[in-house]
């Protein structure tokens, strides 16, 4: 297993970085060690040929074929969630970790159709997240948005019933964004046109993004902007295959949610080395770092700042460029910005010119 360390210095500086998260799956930070006495709770039989044990299981995390590889596991986990509560300490769970490694505000995905497949209300889900969000702004500091995703390889009838049921979460303002994520290939984002326009009639608020050239060409990335009108790309790392597509995100200002563990994990590249941060960099695209599904691809937040900084050495100036175009680029409110370009600031004086 490939392990990422750097000076004790650079990551006590990367720890106190005031980070944000743009694309964490709250499902996808089901730990094994919540997962077994999740489905002992509420009675579940886990499948025959399911590992059986946390060491078991963590083990087979470590080799995930693809993208489908991975979600084959990552459905089964959801399973286990059935109760308001289950949602609750899965959310909890995850925002203290990342608490620990320095996270300020995130914005989060959840998958509502893995869970209204098997009974479970949509009201059940979004309850159990936001009494976790409450919690982690009132004794953590953190501030947060859901951002609700459809999933892509499910009949377009059951993305239209499930957006129809959330129609009031987004009035009212308690779901903040859509999204789309799960097996991208088979199901690019011309099929979701609809659903997309519907979300952006519940209330002009509402932020669109999207999963796209994550094991999609760049045409995914394009189609996503011209047929979705998102605002954000999920991943979008081979956006970098495309010269005038680099172009139009950095001058219509999209930010990529770049997840470097992810996409090692998931074999999109062999190496975090290989990821394009440096071409986006000068091209002037944004981007963030994060996590995505960190209890599968083995690290959090700081986890996965930690490994771009081992492979790319950047400077602190560096870092606070990124950091920057990640405020910049979160959907929290211009004082909430202002706040966290303060701790941006006060990190830099901190640490003046030492690193
Ligand atoms: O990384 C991902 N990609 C696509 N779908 C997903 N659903 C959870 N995680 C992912
Ligand atoms: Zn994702």
């Amino acid at each position: 297993m490939t392990v990422y360390e750097c000076s004790a210095s650079m990551r006590s500086f990367l720890k106190d970085l005031p980070k944000c998260e743009h694309h964490l799956h709250l499902e996808g930070s089901l730990e094994p060690d919540l997962l077994y006495p999740l489905a002992q709770r509420n009675n579940i039989t886990l499948p025959e040929q399911f590992p059986k044990t946390v060491q078991e299981l963590e083990e087979r995390y470590t080799r995930f074929e693809d993208l489908q590889d991975f979600l084959n596991f990552y459905y089964i986990g959801c399973e286990v969630l059935l109760q308001e509560e289950d949602f609750f300490d899965l959310a909890w769970a995850y925002f203290k970790r990342s608490a620990a490694q320095g996270l300020k505000h995130a914005e989060v995905f959840f998958d509502p159709q893995s869970h209204t497949s098997r009974g479970v209300a949509i009201e059940t889900v979004v309850s159990g997240f936001q009494k976790a969000c409450v919690k982690a702004l009132q004794e953590l500091h953190i501030s947060s948005k859901l951002i609700m995703c459809l999933l892509r390889h499910t009949p377009i009838e059951e993305c239209k019933a499930t957006l129809e049921s959330s129609r009031v979460l987004f009035e009212t303002g308690q779901l903040h964004a859509l999204g789309l994520d799960s097996a991208e290939k088979p199901f690019p984002p011309e099929l979701f046109t609809e659903c997309y326009a519907t979300a952006k009639e519940f209330h002009p608020d509402v932020k669109l993004t999207a999963h796209a050239g994550e094991e999609g060409d760049s045409t995914y990335v394009e189609n996503a902007l011209d047929l979705l009108n998102v605002t954000r790309i999920d991943h979008g790392v081979n956006s970098a295959q495309d010269p005038e597509l680099m172009a139009r995100l950095a001058r219509e200002n999209i930010m990529l949610t770049m997840c470097p563990l992810s996409n090692v994990k998931l074999q999109v590249v062999k190496d975090v080395s290989e990821l394009p941060f440096d071409k986006f960099l000068d091209a002037g695209i944004s981007f963030s770092l994060n996590s995505d599904d960190p209890a599968y691809f083995g690290g959090y937040i700081l986890d996965n700042y930690v490994a771009v900084q081992t492979r790319f050495n950047w400077d602190m100036q560096t870092w606070k460029k990124v950091v920057k175009q990640t405020i910049e680029g979160s959907w929290c409110d211009a004082k909430r910005k202002n706040e966290l370009h303060l701790l941006l600031d006060a990190v830099m004086e901190k640490y003046g010119n030492t690193l």
